[in-house]
């Protein structure tokens, strides 16, 4: 089956995998057991380097999807102008450096202009970029120019938390560290009463 993530919404909603790129990774996989010592053929691995392909290729399927196209296809024109937030959009991503998972939560703002995008989709756009290899700063930069471009809104605010296993796991062991990143355009770059209203709404446990 094929990964045909670039539907007309920009997405699709059926996990597919490309056979060649399973039967590839499978294959690699197969000999990294190898070379890490183990014995592939045994029962609790045989299928392992196939479980691993299809898992990989779903912590990256990001790549086939079109983040811009995904907001497209749920613009409305609305003349509301206030802030707009979707808080604690968990997100699962992958440090590019060390291959390990990091993640956390996104919060998502923006004041539209003359249009409006489907909540949903600035979730789905967080998704789109953090199924990828990535790095904190560049995941929470490429949501808020995505969101600027399509949307052209009077301003958008990103703000990523996230924990990385491999500060965890591995290296320095630092279980209990998080990391904040945060991006503006517009009125939360040069408003800062805007920006502290957001801060205070993503900080707030108000539900
Ligand atoms: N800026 C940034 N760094 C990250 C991110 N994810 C992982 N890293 C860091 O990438 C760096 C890679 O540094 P290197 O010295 O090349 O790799 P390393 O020898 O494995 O480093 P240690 O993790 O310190 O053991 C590490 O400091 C990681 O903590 C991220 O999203 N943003
Ligand atoms: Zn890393």
């Amino acid at each position: 089956m094929e990964f045909t993530l670039n539907g007309d919404k920009g997405y699709s909603k059926v996990e597919s995998y490309n056979d060649e790129t399973t039967n590839e990774l499978s294959n690699h996989y197969h000999k990294i057991l190898e070379s890490l010592g183990e014995d592939p053929s045994r029962e609790g691995l045989e299928k392992t380097p196939l479980r691993v392909a299809k898992a990989m290729q779903f912590l990256t399927q990001g790549y086939h999807m079109d983040p811009e196209e995904i907001i497209k296809s749920a613009m409305f024109r609305e003349d509301y102008q206030q802030m707009v937030v979707v808080k604690d959009i968990e997100l699962y991503s992958m440090c590019e450096h060390h291959m390990l998972p990091f993640f956390g939560k996104a919060h998502v703002a923006y004041i539209p202009r003359h249009h409006i995008t489907g909540l949903s989709k600035l979730a789905r756009v967080v998704e789109a970029f953090a199924r990828r290899l990535q790095v904190q700063e560049r995941l929470t930069t490429q949501i808020k120019e995505c969101i600027q471009n399509t949307l052209n809104p009077l301003g958008v605010a990103v703000v990523i938390e996230a924990q990385h296993m491999c500060m965890q796991m591995r290296g320095v062991q630092k279980q209990h560290s998080v990391t904040t990143t945060s991006d503006f355009t517009g009125a939360f770059q040069k408003n800062l009463a805007t920006r502290e209203e957001f801060m205070k709404i993503i900080s707030s446990n108000l539900h």
